[in-house]
């Protein structure tokens, strides 16, 4: 099928528009949201050379953005170095037809958490509307288990943002801006951890 001239224009719109809308997106959380990324990757890099380790969890997208960001820690980012522990809670078949199953789909993330969480390790729970009964109690059950919380979600925060210590809350209501954001700031807490590790990259 040959698209007539006009509707190639809108299609083009709509990308223009999705580009802009990300990049606009991205630019007011940075300012907002800056020193509060430095914080949690320092915070990030001190647990892991303590031996703690970093969970990931979230449902959809946000549970691929979740395996893709423990990807970068047990695998690497950018820079040859030690592997570093992180584990994603929707990345394990078995474990997630067995919790949904037996116990319910709320109880996947708090399950999994209780299981590897200890003391000291870091909680990343994603959610772009802060309300996903499953994140929820995910992250309730990380902070009774004395992990260091935090939440990447968005619009409202929803009542995640306000259940964890370091919330990041995207300024946007659409879904896959709020992830596109998530993932840029996963991608350069990996990158300040690194340099953390080995020294600023030349
Ligand atoms: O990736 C997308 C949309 O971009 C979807 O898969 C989306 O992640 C799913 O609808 C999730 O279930 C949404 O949950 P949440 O982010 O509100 O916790
Ligand atoms: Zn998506």
């Amino acid at each position: 099928m040959v698209a007539r001239p006009l509707e190639s224009r809108a299609m083009k719109d709509v990308v223009l528009n999705a580009f802009a809308e990300s990049t606009a997106v991205k630019q007011q959380f940075v300012r907002e949201q800056a020193d509060r990324i430095v914080r949690v990757a320092e915070l990030t890099a001190a647990a892991l050379a303590k031996g703690h380790k970093v969970l990931l969890f979230g449902n959809g997208g946000s549970a691929t953005d979740a395996a893709h960001i423990a990807a970068e820690f047990v695998g690497r980012y950018r820079r040859d170095r030690a592997p570093l522990p992180a584990i994603a809670l929707a990345t394990d078949i078995a474990a997630i037809t067995c919790i949904a199953n037996d116990y319910g789909y709320d109880e996947l993330f708090a399950r999994q958490v209780r299981a590897h969480g200890r003391a000291g390790d870091i909680a990343i729970a994603i959610s772009t509307s802060g309300n996903s009964p499953n994140v929820l109690k995910g992250a309730e059950a990380a902070k009774a288990c004395g992990l260091i919380t935090v939440a990447w979600t968005g619009g409202s925060g929803g009542k995640l943002a306000g259940l964890v210590e370091f919330p990041f809350i995207v300024p946007s209501t659409v879904t896959a801006r709020i992830q596109e954001c998530h993932i840029t700031m996963g991608h350069v807490i990996c990158e300040l951890i690194e340099d953390h590790l080995l020294g600023k990259a030349s």
